[in-house]
């Protein structure tokens, strides 16, 4: 991956961008949270009571065994599901009958799992489509190619391109992205969720059909992006987890059994008898990447 491991802005400053300036809203309030969380699907009780909190800054992990209602939890931040009970706050705010074409206006970006990018798109516009949070013409602007909508199209081609530079990617903005090998494929995805710089970034194993290495720089670009943007990371790479996030919260049928700091997870017998191995306790010899 590219430059995008040295940050461009530090916490609370503003972001340069091509259209010049933007204040950036204020990173210190960038917490999420969910409260008391209760999912059913049919007789299936997917989530019980589950709250979770992300902290401005941090990089929250969310494990559980096979079954245990870490996407469903995911799902229900990005306003895929909508839960029968409990509440989700975002920057302090109530958000209610949240829907996910809402998450960009939110500041709030995700990858999902698998990459679903338009295979009709170029990268380019793939990673433009992520951009649109910044455009400031709307669709009957854009429909008359009023001049605004002219600039607006330079802005986000510009921020795209930058985007994909980040992560290493803009020699294939112009292929089709399936054409590109998958790993390339899940850059690009993240190189769309990140090009409307979002101020909480919400990941569904990201590191799933990642190489060792790509894994490593996976992680060193998550701690990174921690200093701009709250990171909510799903992911069955017990390593990557234990290096890359400050707090992590343990699912296991639904309910959360676990929660706290890598260390304190991994210390917990309920994590361990949760996965019924020891491959927890493996992890605990991964390296930390760095933890401000
Ligand atoms: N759309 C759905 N309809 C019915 N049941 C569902 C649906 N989505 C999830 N479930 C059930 O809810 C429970 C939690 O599933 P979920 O996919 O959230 O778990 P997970 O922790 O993400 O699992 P995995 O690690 O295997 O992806 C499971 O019992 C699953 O079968």
């Amino acid at each position: 991956m590219g430059p995008l491991a040295e940050p461009r802005a530090t916490a609370g400053s503003t972001a340069v961008h091509p259209r010049g300036k933007r204040q950036r809203a204020d990173p210190r309030t960038s917490r999420l949270e969910l409260t008391g969380i209760t999912v059913a699907f049919g007789g299936v009780t997917a989530l019980a009571d589950v709250s979770l909190t992300v902290e401005p800054g941090q990089v929250h992990g969310l494990i559980g065994p096979n079954g245990a209602g870490k996407t469903t939890l995911f799902n229900v931040a990005c306003g895929l599901v909508r839960p029968s009970g409990g509440q989700m706050t975002w920057r302090g705010e109530p958000v209610r009958r949240l829907r996910p074409h809402q998450l960009a206006g939110m500041g709030i970006a995700r990858t999902l799992q698998g990459v679903n990018l338009f295979a009709g798109l170029t990268v380019l516009e793939n990673v433009m489509v992520g951009a649109h949070r910044h455009a400031r013409a709307g669709f009957a602007s854009a429909l008359l190619a009023l001049p605004r909508s002219d600039r607006d199209e330079r802005a986000l081609r510009a921020r795209a391109t930058a985007a994909l530079a980040d992560l290493g990617a803009e020699r294939y903005a112009g292929a089709y992205p399936g054409g590109l090998p998958y790993p390339l494929q899940k850059r690009v995805a993240l190189a769309r969720a990140l090009a409307c710089d979002p101020d909480l970034l919400l990941l569904d194993e990201p590191a799933s059909g990642l190489a060792e290495d790509e894994m490593r720089e996976l992680g060193e670009l998550i701690r990174t992006l921690s200093g701009r943007m709250s990171v909510l990371l799903v992911e069955h790479h017990m390593d990557l987890v234990m290096r890359v996030c400050d707090r992590i919260t343990v699912l296991d049928s639904g309910r959360r059994i676990s929660a706290g700091t890598p260390a304190e997870v991994q210390a917990d017998p309920a994590v361990t008898e949760a996965y019924l191995g020891d491959e927890v306790g493996t992890a605990g010899a991964a390296e930390p990447v760095r933890h401000d």
